[in-house]
């Protein structure tokens, strides 16, 4: 935790130091109590004491709540610095670590554990430094006073602090476990809503209900534990602070009536212990705090312990490539590939070149590994031995950011984001200008869609493009691949759900952009590939066989098997 506060320290150190002085302020009222007491006693008079006690009282009061303000202001910032960090972290995971936990799960953190570390930041640890600060200076000043007095209060904060103790670590416990259940919330929702249409269609409704409401009474449940140890410290130090008052004010009444001390003495004694006594409850109320707050900072913390990739491109740099622009050629030398220790190999031995200007087609059972290819080539995953190259030269060596800006990716379930047509559009090439959209649009047929929207370019698609058809989310998807000019351009099963026009207009296209451009095509339809420059067959992790369509026609079993199951034969 005190790594997220560390870069806030400034603000941290004045706010409690403007806390501490009111705080002070305030802890000098029995004293001028006392003098007063005195010169009254004594027939003298008091107005002097009263000024002072009236300064205190308003400079004080207005101190702490400066320091208040610059503490909770400090907080935002501490929170925003987290956001900030979190989420950029977020954007840069490696995909193999997304796939290891939900999306939800990491949304929670960015959002409810960085509102806890916000809560927290301020009101633990100002309050426990300056709080305890202050309870030092009124145990001093209490020990001048009358140092009996003070061992009553001293075996008070003992008891107190032995029962705090022992409840932090099942607060801490409750505090994470509540974190997690609500975590679990936010991916039960995200798997929810983002299928919400086959949960509907299932009518899992119900069942789905069931399983956030499990979470959300896990949450409760180890938050009212939680409570109930907060509560059980809180209420212990608060009655042994008021026991102890019972006690001084006998044992004191006692010492007065035999002269050992004086009644204006005593009376800023017990100022003394009013003034400790929300104090040592805020203390105790700061430590438990601390262990939510640790809790929030652990989970944050394994975020960013989580693998990334390097930083990508700042915001507003130019993405479209600078003319020229040539085709790339692609070789991929004896690649293996396995997603993980222990997980079965996807490519043993994967080789094969792709000459520039060329469309190959990758051709294939179902799990050859064909997507695969287009995630290494994107640098999603390395290989385990063997290279890639582009132009030449190995992938691995190229800048993330510039290899990807080089190459045009259509995935195969054509992903939309929410917002307008045109930020879709404009998402691989913010610098495009509106005659190069047109141009786009027309070449890919969207023209007369986006001349059927309401606001044109500027309608909402809805969350994932839900108020697109399957075919018109695959062609924005390919104009916004074709937006960047890519070197390469690879598809992923991007023509399946269009109709014959289009995907027959569509191919057209593309043959026209495989003139100037590298194109790699995956398809299950070899109808659609049967004019490729070269088809590559993958089976078992490597390149079976590769040729023109009728040369593997006539010189592969598998291939003509695949053929003729789809009546291309
Ligand atoms: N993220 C992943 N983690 C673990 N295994 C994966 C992952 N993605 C794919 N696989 C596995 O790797 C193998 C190859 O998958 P890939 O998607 O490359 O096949 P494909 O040839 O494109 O299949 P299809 O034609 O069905 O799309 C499959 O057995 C698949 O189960």
């Amino acid at each position: 935790m005190l790594s997220h506060l560390r870069p806030h320290g400034s603000g941290i150190v004045l706010g409690s130091a403007l806390s501490l002085a009111g705080s002070l302020l305030a802890l000098a009222q029995p004293l001028v109590v006392k003098r007063m007491v005195d010169a009254l006693g004594d027939g003298r008079p008091a107005l002097g004491a009263l000024a002072v006690l009236s300064a205190l009282v308003v400079v004080g009061a207005a101190t702490a709540a400066l320091g208040q303000y610059v503490l909770e202001r400090t907080a935002e910032s501490v929170a925003c610095t987290a956001r900030r960090r979190l989420s950029e972290r977020l954007l840069r995971l490696r995909l193999a670590e997304l796939t290891r936990t939900e999306p939800g799960e990491l949304i929670s953190r960015v959002t409810s554990d960085t509102t806890v570390l916000r809560q927290v930041a301020t009101r633990s640890i100002a309050s426990a430094g300056s709080g305890l600060l202050v309870v030092l200076a009124a145990l001093v000043l209490m020990a001048l006073l009358d140092p009996v007095l003070l061992s009553i209060m001293l075996a008070t904060i003992a008891l107190t602090g032995a029962t705090v103790a022992a409840a932090m670590p099942p607060i801490a416990r409750a505090a994470r476990q509540t974190q997690e259940a609500v975590g679990r919330m936010g991916s039960r929702l995200e798997r929810t809503l983002g299928a919400l249409r086959t949960v509907k269609a299932a009518g899992a409704e119900g069942r789905e209900t069931a399983g956030l409401h499990r979470a959300a009474e896990d949450a409760r449940r180890a938050g009212t534990r939680a409570a109930g140890w907060q509560a059980l410290s809180a209420t212990t130090s608060t009655v042994a602070v008021q026991l102890s008052f019972l006690v001084v004010l006998g044992v004191g009444g006692a010492r007065v009536a035999t002269g050992t001390i004086t009644v204006s003495t005593l009376i800023a004694f017990l100022l003394y212990v009013f003034a400790l006594t929300p104090r040592i409850g805020q203390l105790v109320e700061s430590v438990s705090l601390l262990q939510t707050g640790s809790a929030a900072a652990a989970r944050i913390d394994e975020v960013h312990a989580m693998g990334t990739e390097p930083v990508g491109l700042p915001a507003g740099a130019p993405v479209l490539p600078q003319e020229p622009h040539p085709p790339a050629r692609v070789t991929f030398q004896g690649v293996c590939f396995s997603y993980g220790p222990g997980a079965p190999p996807v490519h043993e031995d994967l080789t094969f070149e792709v000459p520039p200007r060329t469309t190959t087609a990758l051709v294939g059972p179902s799990g050859a590994g064909k997507t695969t290819v287009f995630s290494l080539l994107e640098r999603f995953y390395r290989p385990d031995r063997g290279r890639i190259l582009l132009d030449g030269e190995d992938i691995a060596d190229r800048p993330l950011t510039r290899l990807r800006a080089l190459i045009g990716y259509v995935e195969q379930d054509a992903p939309i984001l929410s917002g307008t047509l045109r930020d879709n559009l404009l998402l691989n090439a913010p610098e495009a200008d509106e005659a190069q959209v047109h141009d786009i649009l027309r070449r890919t047929r969207l023209d007369s869609l986006v001349a059927r929207l309401p606001d044109g370019l500027d309608t909402p698609v809805g969350h994932r493009g839900s108020t697109l058809s399957g075919g018109e989310r695959q062609r924005v998807a390919i104009a916004r691949a074709l937006l960047r000019r890519p070197r390469l351009l690879l598809l992923d099963e991007a023509t399946s759900q269009l109709d014959a026009a289009n995907e027959a207009a569509l191919h057209e296209t593309l043959a026209d952009i495989g003139r100037t451009t590298t194109v790699m095509v995956i398809a299950h339809r070899l109808s659609t590939v049967t004019r490729a420059d070269q088809i590559l067959l993958l089976e078992s992790g490597r390149v079976r066989a590769a040729g023109t369509h009728e040369r593997l026609l006539a010189t592969d079993a598998l291939y003509r098997r695949l053929a003729a199951g789809q009546h291309l034969v």
